[in-house]
């Protein structure tokens, strides 16, 4: 595409919205990924959680155009993919869940001959990245750790100063320190706030620790996509100590309500109202984001 024409379509789209995705529909013979809609506005993080098989990669290869998808709109920065694939690859750092390094390569290598495709390679901030993770360079990369093969990963990625990182399960597999160095680089990628990144993973404390906003997709279908306080803040443990209890759960309010040794519990995606409208005696208890996963994903379909 011409400068002029790209110019263009970036000043046409909303510049907060880094990554749209409209009506994403992809069958295999034994799965579907199903209308999936998102968005990731700059300045964001989003964790993107799933279960095994959820459909997390299948996504994010549909996003970057390595599988085909069968309906669908996707955008960076107002760019449609695949048609305008060369530009929106400029603006994306994508790793995937196979690492696309080559083994035999060494780091060295492995940069000198990417920097070469892209225009805004920065090389600065590779030395810097590759100072600050202790990467060698000079080794092959299947000498390399799992997590400097990560690190390695990630400083490749965002060599060419993306806009958006689409990260498959970055953290997965690595030792605390090592997932903490990692999720602390990709806070520091957001702190400007023109950038953003949707990274997957099966670690809810990743995503809780980092992210602001909260994708779950279930079996192929995207459950709720959400600012993560907003969300956290919404669903509550409510605990109704007593016999008396048993009028009370009977709010639609309340789903999943199990009697219990010292009264009721039960869990409610509309604490507001809730608490507008709860009388007697009952407690309410934050979930944290594994609880609220587990509890919305955990019993489905077994
Ligand atoms: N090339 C393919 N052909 C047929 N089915 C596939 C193919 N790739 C993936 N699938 C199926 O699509 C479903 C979703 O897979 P996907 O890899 O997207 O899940 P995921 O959420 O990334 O899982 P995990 O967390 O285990 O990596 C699975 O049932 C998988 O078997």
């Amino acid at each position: 595409m011409n400068t002029d024409r790209r110019e263009k379509t970036m000043n046409n789209h909303d510049e907060r919205t880094l990554l749209e995705v409209n009506g994403l529909t992809k069958s295999y013979l034994d799965f579907q990924l199903r209308d999936v809609n998102i968005q990731v506005p700059a300045g964001t993080i989003m964790g993107f959680l799933g279960r095994n098989g959820a459909g997390k990669s299948t996504m994010m290869k549909a996003i970057m155009d390595l599988i085909k998808r069968d309906e669908g709109d996707i955008r960076v920065l107002g760019m449609s993919m695949p048609e305008e694939e060369v530009a929106v690859k400029e603006q994306v750092g994508y790793v995937g869940d196979t690492p696309l390094l080559n083994n035999a390569w060494t780091m060295e290598r492995t940069l000198s001959f990417a920097r070469h495709f892209y225009p805004n390679w920065d090389q600065e901030a590779v030395d810097r990245n590759l100072e600050r993770f202790q990467v060698p360079f000079d080794k092959k990369i299947s000498e390399l750790s799992k997590g400097m093969k990560v690190k390695a990963s990630l400083i490749l990625a965002m060599a060419h100063q993306p806009k958006l990182l689409l990260l498959d399960e970055p953290t997965s597999g690595l030792d605390p320190v090592v997932r903490t160095e990692v999720l602390e680089l990709l806070l520091d990628f957001v702190q400007d706030e023109s950038r953003g990144v949707l990274f997957s993973s099966h670690i809810t404390s990743d995503v809780e620790k980092i992210a602001d906003w909260v994708t779950v997709i279930n079996d192929g279908e995207i459950l709720f996509s959400e600012d993560k306080e907003s969300l956290l803040d919404r669903y509550r443990r409510i605990v109704i100590p007593g016999n008396g209890g048993g009028k009370a759960v009977e709010t639609p309010l309340l789903f999943n309500c199990q009697s219990t040794m010292g009264g009721y519990v039960g869990y409610t995606d509309r604490f507001d109202r809730f608490q507008k409208v709860a009388s007697g005696k009952w407690r309410s208890e934050r979930l944290t984001l594994e609880e609220l996963f587990v509890l919305l994903t955990g019993r489905k379909g077994e």
